[in-house]
């Protein structure tokens, strides 16, 4: 579905160099701090600028020769301005119904009231939960197989948060084909949500993996300083200085079982692998 190598973009404080893909049906999760370099990423993959390199494209197309056929394929809650802050759901339903040919108004303004969304109020006078869920119902709306999304859940409340997954989850549940890139600092929606993860640190790809990869295999150490140069040399991926010493990151969680019985072995969130993962410079 997408491919991107090498996509490399410089700018004076900041260098991204990243390759990864998003594979027909999987729903791939981008985790960084802030300035990782996700939103350059996503504006990379929707052509709105031309990176300094790297080989991006999307249904076997270049980012930047996608047909307006192959555009309509693409849903995106990417864009901090949505639509003018004056439109009602209803004004923007014309939009769309004019923009997209997959786009049915029945089915999106049956959406939207499902979701209590008010189809004769401004957008300016949404809460953050109702602007989430309308961008993802928009980004939905139109037959899309691939949606990028943006920190779709990004300052809602559990209870919407759940309710914006759900959408997702039926919107994937509806066509295996569908492939989504979202990026997200709540760990909890990406376990539930992808397939596989990448974090994402200093313009860098730290490491991916699949979900399942990562719950079967992956695991933090506690360790002291004497601990850690007994076992810095087997299979440890990164670790970070903590106050017991050391915090690492494995991805043989079982040698380590086996191995090192006295070792302090959990198994690894993805709030983890951030952690010990990304550098201590902050954004
Ligand atoms: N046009 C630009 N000119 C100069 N520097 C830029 C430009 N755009 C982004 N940057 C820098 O690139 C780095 C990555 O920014 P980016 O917006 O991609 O990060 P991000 O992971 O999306 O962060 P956040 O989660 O805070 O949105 C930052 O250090 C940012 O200051």
């Amino acid at each position: 579905m997408l491919s991107v190598k090498n996509l490399q973009q410089h700018y004076p404080n900041f260098d991204l160099n990243v390759s990864f893909a998003v594979p027909n049906g999987q729903v791939v999760g981008l985790i960084g701090r802030n300035g990782a370099g996700k939103s350059t990423t996503f504006r990379a993959i929707l052509n709105l600028f031309q990176p300094d390199a790297g080989e991006l494209t999307l249904f076997d197309t270049p980012v930047n020769q996608l047909t307006s056929m192959q555009k309509q394929l693409i849903g995106t809650t990417f864009a901090d301005s949505f639509f003018a802050e004056n439109f009602t759901i209803q004004q923007i339903a014309k939009i769309l119904n004019a923009s997209y040919q997959g786009f049915n108004t029945d089915t999106f303004l049956n959406a939207c009231r499902t979701q209590q969304l008010p189809l004769n109020q401004a957008y300016k006078q949404f809460s953050t939960g109702m602007k989430a869920k309308l961008k993802l119902l928009v980004a939905m709306s139109h037959q899309a197989q691939f949606l990028l999304l943006d920190e779709p859940t990004s300052g809602l409340d559990v209870v919407v948060r759940q309710s914006v997954l759900a959408m997702l989850q039926d919107y994937l549940d509806q066509d295996s084909g569908r492939s989504v890139l979202l990026s997200s600092h709540i760990s909890t929606d990406l376990e539930t949500l992808c397939d596989r993860i990448m974090v994402l640190d200093q313009g860098q790809i730290r490491m991916q993996a699949t979900i399942d990869d990562i719950q079967t295999n992956y695991a933090t150490l506690k360790l002291t300083a004497e601990q850690y140069d007994r076992v810095k040399a087997d299979h440890l991926l990164a670790a970070k200085p903590a106050p017991f010493g050391f915090l690492a990151l494995t991805d043989q969680r079982q040698y380590y079982l086996e191995n090192y019985p006295q070792l302090a072995v959990a198994p690894a969130t993805l709030d983890d692998l951030l952690v010990v993962l990304t550098q201590e410079a902050d954004a």
